[in-house]
């Protein structure tokens, strides 16, 4: 049914991020993807991808996080094969997606499962229902249907709901539904467009560590889209930033949070981190010192170092005091992540040996300004 990928040699992509070639440990491969809208009577031609190159490997979870119009629903449906990008090509599990006819196509798609922001559930049958449609579809004897999806139900926790209709399903328990519908063709690859954007907080964290526990106990590549740093943080092992068209940052997600580069990201990044200025002070900035002004520091920690009591060393050796404005320490994929932003008062000498002091190690500081 599917076609291996064998006929092109491989190419490194022209762009200015090379990825590998696709190994037997390769999951998701996009190459070098560009889309390109045509223009209409009314509008101008859209380029929704600009030359993107991503590689996730088998059994990682990959966030794709961008703004609104930033192109992340065109990758996806470049993944599943529902649209063609204008170049590059798509291979998942070793699939070269793009080159598929639609009859191939239709088989491929049985090995990528997708979730839907909007649960896309049949409102006329039951989970069960919902379930077994896609085993349905590809013909599967019932009693087959039967033994495939009473687990799936199980497994997102929903044995005792099989006969409820989806109306008579809270959001957390439709998008279980559309969980265990997407695994049902026993997928390598799980999409999920958005997938906990209708849900509150409390469902949200449910949804995703049912995610978590998917990708641990099926070793399923995930790669899932967002507009929302929190769910970056609480699901992937990596991060790609979309922009405009362009991945314009991407690495494991502790170091992108930890260290942003991109403007964008920076964004995205104080969003859940507390790692931005808050508003008041933001107000009251000043670029340089007032008479009798306070220096404000942003001290970033990282890994280990966040533990390290560097405040009061820096106290005790320079004779300053510290005035703590705002700060944070949390776990970012299992290493603790802290900002602490504070002002003090210091000759121009003995600042420059603080900032010195207090980037020892992992440690970023930056000298947002001044304070009166
Ligand atoms: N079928 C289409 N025809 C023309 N332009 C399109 C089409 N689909 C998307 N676009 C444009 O391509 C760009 C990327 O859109 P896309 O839907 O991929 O963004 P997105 O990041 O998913 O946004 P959102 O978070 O709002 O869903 C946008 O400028 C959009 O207007």
């Amino acid at each position: 049914m599917s076609k291996p990928v064998m006929n092109a040699p491989w190419q490194p992509p022209a762009g200015d991020r090379p990825v590998s070639p696709p190994t037997s440990e390769t999951g998701i491969l996009i190459d070098r993807v560009r889309k390109v809208y045509a223009a209409r009577k009314s509008s101008a031609e859209v380029v929704a991808l600009d030359d993107i190159s991503l590689s996730v490997p088998k059994g990682a979870i990959l966030g794709v996080i961008g703004r609104s119009g930033a192109g992340k629903s065109t990758l996806i449906r470049l993944i599943n094969g529902l649209d063609k990008p204008t170049s590059g090509r798509v291979v998942v599990n070793g699939v070269e997606i793009t080159a598929l006819s639609e009859r191939e196509l239709r088989g491929a798609r049985r090995s990528i499962g997708m979730v839907f922001q909007h649960f896309n559930l049949l409102s006329s049958r039951t989970a069960f229902g919902n379930v077994a449609l896609p085993l349905e579809i590809a013909g599967t004897p019932k009693a087959v249907i039967e033994k495939r999806v009473l687990p799936l139900l199980d497994m997102v926790g929903l044995a005792d709901k099989r006969d409820r209709y989806p109306a008579e399903l809270s959001g957390g328990q439709k998008q279980r539904v559309g969980i265990a519908r997407a695994l049902a063709t026993e997928p390598s690859v799980l999409l999920s467009d958005e997938a906990t954007s209708a849900l509150d907080p409390e469902t949200t964290d449910q949804i995703l560590e049912l995610l978590k526990q998917i990708n641990r106990d099926l070793r399923l590549t995930i790669l899932f889209i967002t507009h929302e740093m929190a769910v970056v943080k609480a699901l992937a092992d990596r991060v790609a930033v979309i922009e405009g068209g362009r991945i314009v940052e991407d690495g494991a997600t502790f170091d992108v949070f930890a260290t942003p580069r991109h403007e964008v990201t920076r964004r995205f990044v104080s969003s859940v981190t507390g790692s931005g200025a808050p508003e008041w002070l933001l107000e009251k900035l000043q670029p340089t010192q007032p008479p009798g002004g306070l220096a404000v520091l942003r001290i970033t920690f990282k890994g280990s170092d966040a533990n390290q009591p560097l405040l009061s060393r820096v106290t005790r050796e320079f004779g300053v005091d510290l005035n703590i404005l705002s700060g944070q320490v949390e776990m970012i994929a299992g290493h603790p992540f802290g900002t602490l932003i504070v002002s003090l008062g210091a000759a121009p000498d003995v600042l420059r040996q603080v900032i010195a002091q207090l980037s020892a190690g992992n440690n970023l500081v930056e000298q947002l300004g001044y304070v009166a």
